[in-house]
């Protein structure tokens, strides 16, 4: 057995050190039963049983993020890429269609070799168009040698000869990871694959797969129709597919009667993982599979681990289906849901069009203890702040129970986004998103803004507190959208906050390739002060005690607003 591991190396033993690339983002033990050796791919050979340190070579998302760093962000940018290599559904619901859709909801490139052209909807598939294997060839022969392809996923492999054509393929193009979903037969019950493709998967494909994703039909199919009604069966069936090579598997449970949980046990030749999600009651699933797959090619391709892929990819899924659970599309028992979150028209009316700097104009920001001084609740001194025309909110929450600060930013939510105000949550990224917030604010020792990037994805709101310009240089290069600089003046909200002045801002805005919002001490008496300092990427000041440990918070969040209309006029 060969397992070919391009994200790793392993170094054996009598290996020069020299000969491994970067040692990079710590390592952990492993054992491997043998690999190989190729200078260019970096994959070691050896005679099994080896025991090895799997060392972790730099992603190709922290290659990104390096070349950003040395300055290059706008020229050449490596964008991750999953080439899908599957069946065309007309219904749009599964196939490269749900694979274009789950790739491009995660930020992912995807390029599409069409192996099959089905006619489809949600009753079923009324028609197979097979695209001859000399043509499904050259388009993976156009792609491969041409693209920079990262992950490979492949779906509906309608004959022996594409599977046969496709490992020819990999092997001359290889690519960092395989995720194979065996497709066999639709949900629908309709056959997409004849029997002889499963030699193939078994001989060909699956010996180089990263992972396979069997459904439950598929699972038993491969081992030759076991019976799998529990989890404890997809528990062995997963270690029987393990034996024919992959180097992961994943049985898929969605299919497993009488659970109230959809569960999936991921097997790495070692452990089990037990993945469970809650089980949507909805017709819409039509897809789940190909999208599960993508998801887990976009996200081994981004950079993170199988088994990271496999939790986030179920989670993309679930949340999916809980999003269209009551979506209609078509007549049938089977309908597709939406991968974009979006087609749904119930609630969420308003949706941020990318960042504007000018909302920071007048940027409000909560704190609980003066709101308990006052006796008002969040959600209350919210509205007025915008009442009183802040362009902003971020909520601050130091010291409020989790569940708490989540249904209490719900409803803050609510009233911003009824204003057309977007909404920050400081620092708990989590918060964020549960309650889908526009974005975050992050400080200093605060999660790393391009992690908070990578969970937000490209289109949330990220600022972070910076006080000199290497920090702000840094915040532009993790991809935030926006720099808080400051305390501007000395200020009792933050304890041991150092002040920076009205020098130390300016010299930050100068140096900051991102707008920049004033913070710390700003009140009704210094606020223009600030904003005179005439640096055109200084957009705003950030107030909290100068709106909330006040007796009205609108009056003084009006005056304010005048203030700094007046201050702006001047200097025009
Ligand atoms: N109703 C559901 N609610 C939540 N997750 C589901 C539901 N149905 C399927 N899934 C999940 O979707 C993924 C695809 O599973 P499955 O439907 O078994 O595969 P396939 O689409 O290949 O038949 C799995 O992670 C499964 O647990
Ligand atoms: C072209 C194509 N590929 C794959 C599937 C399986 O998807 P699912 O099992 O979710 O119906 C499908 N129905 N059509
Ligand atoms: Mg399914």
């Amino acid at each position: 057995m060969v397992t070919l591991v391009h994200n790793y190396v392993f170094p054996l033993k009598g290996l020069p050190r020299d000969q491994i690339s970067t040692v990079s983002e710590g390592f952990q033990f492993g054992r491997v039963s043998s690999c190989f050796f190729t200078q260019s791919r970096r994959v070691y050979v050896g005679v099994p049983p080896v025991t090895a340190i799997r060392y972790r070579i730099p992603t190709l998302m922290a290659m990104r993020d390096e070349g950003a760093k040395r300055g290059n962000r706008s020229s050449k940018q490596k964008v991750p890429h999953v080439l899908t290599v599957a069946g065309s559904d007309s219904g749009a619901g599964a196939g490269i269609q749900a694979d274009l859709k789950a790739c491009g909801a995660i930020g992912v490139y995807c390029s599409t070799v069409i192996t099959a052209v089905t006619a489809q909807n949600t009753i079923g598939v009324q028609g197979v168009h097979s695209v001859p294997e000399n043509f499904i060839d050259e388009q993976l022969r156009s792609v491969l040698s041409d693209m920079e392809v990262d992950v490979v996923k492949t779906g509906m492999l309608p004959s022996i000869g594409v599977v046969k054509v496709l490992s020819h393929r990999l092997k001359e193009f290889p690519v960092q990871a395989l995720v194979v979903d065996p497709v066999m037969v639709s949900t629908s019950g309709d056959l997409l694959a004849g029997p002889s493709v499963l030699d193939g998967l078994r001989e060909e494909l699956f010996p180089m797969a990263d992972i396979v994703t069997p459904n439950l039909k598929e699972a038993s199919t491969l081992l030759g129709g076991v019976k799998l009604e529990t989890v404890a069966d997809m528990r062995s069936a997963a270690k029987s597919i393990h034996a024919l090579g992959p180097r992961t598997v994943l049985v898929k449970g969605g299919d497993l009667p009488d659970s109230l949980d959809a569960v999936d046990i991921f097997f790495d030749g070692e452990n089990f993982h037990e993945l469970s999600a809650s089980r949507i009651k909805t017709r819409n699933t039509h897809g789940t599979g190909c999208t599960l797959a993508s998801c887990i090619a976009a996200e081994v391709a981004k950079g993170s681990s199988i088994l990271q892929a496999v939790k986030i990819a179920k989670c993309f899924v679930e949340s999916a289906l809980d999003y269209s659970k009551e979506l209609v599309i078509g007549t049938g028992p089977q309908g597709p849901f939406d991968h974009l979150f979006k087609l749904s028209s119930n609630g969420n009316s308003y949706r941020r069009q990318g960042f504007n700097p000018s909302d920071l104009f007048l940027y409000a920001v909560t704190d609980s203890r003066m709101n308990k001084k006052w006796g008002r609740s969040i959600s209350d001194a919210v509205k007025a702040a915008i009442d009183g025309g802040a362009t902003i909110i971020q909520l601050r929450e130091k010291e409020a129970e989790t569940r708490d600060f989540v249904d209490a930013a719900k409803a803050c939510k609510e009233i911003a986004h009824s204003y057309g105000v977007p909404l920050l949550i400081n620092d708990r990224v989590d918060v964020a998103l549960a309650i889908d917030a526009d974005g975050v604010h992050v400080g200093q020792s605060d999660m790393p803004a391009h992690v908070a990037r990578r969970l937000l994805g490209p289109e949330k709101i990220i600022g972070v507190s910076c006080k000199t310009p290497e920090q702000a240089e840094q915040a532009w290069s993790d991809g935030a959208d926006y720099i808080g600089c400051g305390g501007a003046y000395t200020t009792k909200t933050k304890e041991n906050n150092p002040t920076v002045g009205l020098d130390g801002l300016k010299t930050v805005c100068l140096a900051s390739k991102l707008p920049v919002v004033a913070i710390g001490g700003i009140g009704l008496g210094n606020a223009c002060s600030v904003m005179e300092i005439g640096v055109s990427n200084l957009k705003g000041v950030a107030v909290v005690s100068a709106l909330f440990d006040r007796e009205c918070i609108a009056s003084e969040t009006r005056k304010l607003h005048s203030l700094l209309m007046d201050a702006v006029s001047r200097l025009k």
